[in-house]
Order: structure tokens, then C-alpha cells, then sequence
């Protein structure tokens, strides 16, 4: 056995997300999000599930924090619902949810966890979404207006925030595969709203540095990492264009100030133009204090013509897949974190998300999840190889607490530590619990 070790400095923590895990979807003055939409529309989520209640964490958050200070965490990433803030998303404050999270927020505090406060995690105020949604540049200034009030209603409590959560799946995943809400299907619609989220992200963090309150601000976008199948040129650019359309779009622009040259060109092509105002880049590039990143999968992959609007074709490696068929490979992860660090300087990095989807039930009073542990083993190993390696890693913050509402999958697929039954709303502890309790009291893990 091997002992991989991390410094006393090193920060562990959980994450959620409200719509996944709050419920109380009409209570305390809240407003429909696209998500409530979304998910009453039948067809859209699997076994038409919905987010009515979800965890009731808007309720149990207390016990939440229980288990969290259980757990020993030094970070609670958890994001605030846009809609309970603004319920029209813009005009009227809705002090009810700022109460809410005041309570939340405080009893973190009190609990010795520090909150880092996801802005936006994808619950965007049906209100804006009716006036256009992200595709609206309207709603960049509604966004920097709520984020402007988050800032001042939270300065000196939350010193950690983080912008937009996945950007990817934002833009790309909800309007031109069309997974996830508000569901269209439009490349040129997807590429436009890419840039007006690039676009809030970067007015948010100069709005931020303006008003400074103080503490650190980032985004996290998601990403994966592409084996070429082969060496020849047209495998290895098809796996660029896979990790372009992820990686590069997001973090060319807020580092380098400008998209990547081949993406628009290959976006061009296939009808998606960017229309770049004059002096957006510019708001886009303020230098931000951290980014968060969001690694579950990767694989090897190839260039097809008939494979999709990129031609890049996934290859079945025979890697383990998880109970929501993604592929785990650790090395994977391991090969972007150096990837990014090498390209894009050596930013301070908060693994913002990594879990992994295991279904198992509760039996005699327990979940019996090793293949979870045996993932997290090998990801927060993929960690310590990277920072071995210099990546400016600073702490890593696991999907999730929580099992709960997995978007489109509905509650059919769990991630968390602690299992959730939805009837009874009754939280267990699984023996992932354990082990990661253990490895964030340690800093040190038995490999
Ligand atoms: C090509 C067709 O593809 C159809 C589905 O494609 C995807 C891709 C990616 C995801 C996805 C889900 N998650 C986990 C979440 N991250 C944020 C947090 O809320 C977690 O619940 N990350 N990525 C889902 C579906």
C-alpha cells in the first residue's frame, strides 16, 4: 500500500446545487425558475420527475450542516437560487431569500465550514427566459445586477464565489443538444449564448472588483479529457475539437482575451457565427482568482464524418462505466489538470466537482458503495499526481453531498455521500461518507 498525502493547507470539501437538492419551489416568495418549467413538461425528465421538493433542503438545511460538520469539510459549495432572489429576475428584491440564505450562510459560519456561493447554477428566472433567456443581452445585466446585490448582502460572510457553473452545459447542452432546459436545438443560438455568458461572467467580476467587498471570484466550467485513437492528424484534431468545444471556447476568452481560431472557423462552417460586440472581450477577460473545475469522464475518441456536428466518435475502451454510463479513467483526469495548468498558466485550482453516479440501496442501515470509495480513491489520487506535478491545485470539493435531483436522469441517479429516501426525505450515510470523512480529517490516503 502507498500513502499519497496532502498539505494541512489543502481544502476538502461537498457540493450541491438549489434546484437539486432546495425544493420549496413556492415557498418564501421564490419565482419559477426554466428548471420548473422544464421539468412539468412532460417528456423532458425521466420518469417525470421534477424539483417540487426535491431534498427539502430549503427546509433540513440545518441537518445538512450537521452532517457536513460530521464530516469535518473545511468548504460547503452550494449555489443560490436565482428566482428566490429576484422572482421576476430583475426590478423586485425578494428579501425572503435572502433571509433564507442568510440563515443558511450563518449557520455555516457558525459551524466553522466556509460557503463558496455558485451563482449561477442553471435555475435561470422563467421571467428572463420568456424575455429571450441567455440569448438576451438583457439578462447579462440582470445577472450583474443580482450578482452586484448577492456581493453587498453577503460581503464579510462569503469570500468565495464562483460565477457561472459549466458553461458547457449552459449553452451547448441546453439550446443545441437540447438535454437539458430550456431544451432547443440550435447550434448558432448555443454559440450566441455562450458568449453572453462569458459575457455576465466577466461584467460580474468587474462589478466585483469595483465594489470591493473582498474574497476571491472565479467560474467553473466542466471538462473532460480525449485519448486520440490513433496518432494520425485527423484523430488527434478530432480530439481537439472535442476538448476545444469543452475547455478551450471557456477558458481561451477569459485568459487569452480572444476564442479559439479553429472552433469559431469549425463553428462557422457548420452555420454558428459569434456576433462580438466591441468591447466585449475585454469585459471578458477580467483576470478572475481561481477557477473551478467540474471532471467526471473522459475517454478515447476519433474522427468520423458522420459522428455529429464535431465528426469525433467515442470509443468503447472496455473502462468501467458508472451507473449513469459515463467512463471512469482517473488518468484522464490527471491528463487535463496538467493540460489546463500547462496552457493556461498556473491559476489557482478548486476541484469544484468529482463524484461519481452508484445506485446502490440502502441495506441493514448503510450503502455499501465501495465502487464510489474506489472511485474517489483514484480521482483525489489523479489530484495528488497533479499537484506533485505543479498544478496550482487548492482544494477538491466532491459531487455531491446529497443524492438528488440528477437533471434530466431525475432522482433515478445518485451521487452523493448520503443517501436520500424522496419519500420520507430521510438521509443515511453511506460508507463513501466515512471513507472521505476520514481522508479530509487525515490529509492522507491509504492507495
Ligand atoms: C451527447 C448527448 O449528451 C446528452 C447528455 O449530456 C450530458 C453531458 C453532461 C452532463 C453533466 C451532468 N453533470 C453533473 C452535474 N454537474 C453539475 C451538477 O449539477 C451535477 O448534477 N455534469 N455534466 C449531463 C448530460
Amino acid at each position: 500500500m502507498a500513502i499519497i498525502e496532502f498539505g494541512e493547507d489543502f481544502r476538502w470539501g461537498v457540493a450541491t446545487a438549489a434546484y437539486q437538492i432546495e425544493g420549496g419551489v413556492t415557498e418564501g416568495g421564490r419565482g419559477p425558475s426554466i428548471w420548473d418549467t422544464f421539468s412539468h413538461t412532460p417528456g423532458k425528465v425521466l420518469n417525470g420527475d421534477n424539483g417540487d421538493v426535491a431534498c427539502d433542503s430549503y427546509h433540513r438545511f440545518d441537518e445538512d450542516i450537521r452532517l457536513m460538520k460530521e464530516l469535518g469539510v473545511d468548504v460547503y459549495r452550494f449555489s443560490v437560487s436565482w428566482p428566490r432572489i429576484f422572482p421576476n429576475g430583475k426590478g423586485e428584491v425578494n428579501q425572503e431569500g435572502l433571509d433564507y440564505y442568510h440563515r443558511l450562510v450563518d449557520e455555516l459560519l457558525a459551524n466553522g465550514i466556509e460557503p463558496m456561493c455558485t451563482l449561477y447554477h442553471w435555475d435561470l428566472p422563467q421571467a428572463l427566459q420568456d424575455r429571450g433567456g441567455w440569448n438576451n443581452r438583457e439578462t447579462v445585466e440582470a445577472f450583474v445586477a443580482y450578482a452586484e446585490l448577492m456581493f453587498r448582502e453577503f460581503s464579510g460572510k462569503i469570500h468565495s464565489w464562483l460565477t457561472i457553473n459549466e458553461p458547457w452545459c449552459v449553452s451547448f447542452l441546453s439550446n443545441y443538444i437540447g438535454a437539458h432546459a430550456p431544451g432547443n436545438q440550435d447550434l448558432g443560438l448555443a454559440v450566441t449564448i455562450s458568449h453572453h455568458l462569458l459575457l455576465a461572467h466577466g461584467k460580474a467580476v468587474a462589478k466585483f472588483r469595483e465594489m470591493k467587498t473582498g474574497g476571491k471570484i472565479g467560474f467553473a466550467p466542466n471538462v473532460t479529457w480525449l485519448e486520440a485513437y490513433s496518432s494520425s492528424g485527423e484523430d488527434m484534431e478530432a480530439c481537439r475539437r472535442g476538448m476545444g468545444w469543452m475547455i478551450d471556447w471557456f477558458l481561451d476568452p477569459v485568459f487569452n482575451g480572444k476564442y479559439p481560431a479553429f472552433m469559431v472557423e469549425w463553428f462557422a462552417d457548420h452555420g454558428a457565427t459569434l456576433a462580438i460586440e466591441e468591447g466585449d472581450m475585454e469585459w471578458i477577460q477580467q483576470p478572475v482568482d481561481f477557477i473551478g473545475i467540474n471532471y467526471y469522464e473522459s475517454n478515447v475518441a476519433r474522427h468520423n464524418k458522420d459522428s455529429g456536428m464535431l465528426q469525433v466518435e467515442g470509443i468503447d475502451m472496455g473502462y468501467k462505466k458508472t451507473d449513469i454510463g459515463w467512463y471512469i479513467n482517473a488518468e484522464g483526469f490527471y491528463k487535463v489538470l496538467t493540460f489546463i495548468a500547462d496552457k493556461y498558466g498556473n491559476i489557482p485550482i478548486y476541484i469544484t466537482e468529482n463524484g461519481i453516479c452508484i445506485n446502490d440501496g440502502v441495506e441493514k442501515g448503510t450503502v455499501d458503495d465501495q465502487r464510489r470509495i474506489d472511485y474517489l480513491k483514484a480521482h483525489v489520487t489523479a489530484v495528488a499526481r497533479s499537484i506533485k506535478s505543479g498544478v496550482n491545485l487548492k482544494g477538491y470539493i466532491t459531487w455531491s453531498l446529497l443524492d438528488n435531483f440528477e437533471w434530466a436522469e431525475g432522482y433515478s441517479k445518485r451521487f452523493g455521500l448520503v443517501h436520500v429516501n424522496y419519500r420520507t426525505l430521510e438521509r443515511t450515510k453511506k460508507e463513501s461518507f466515512y471513507w472521505y470523512q476520514k481522508l479530509v480529517n487525515n490529509h492522507w490516503l491509504e492507495v
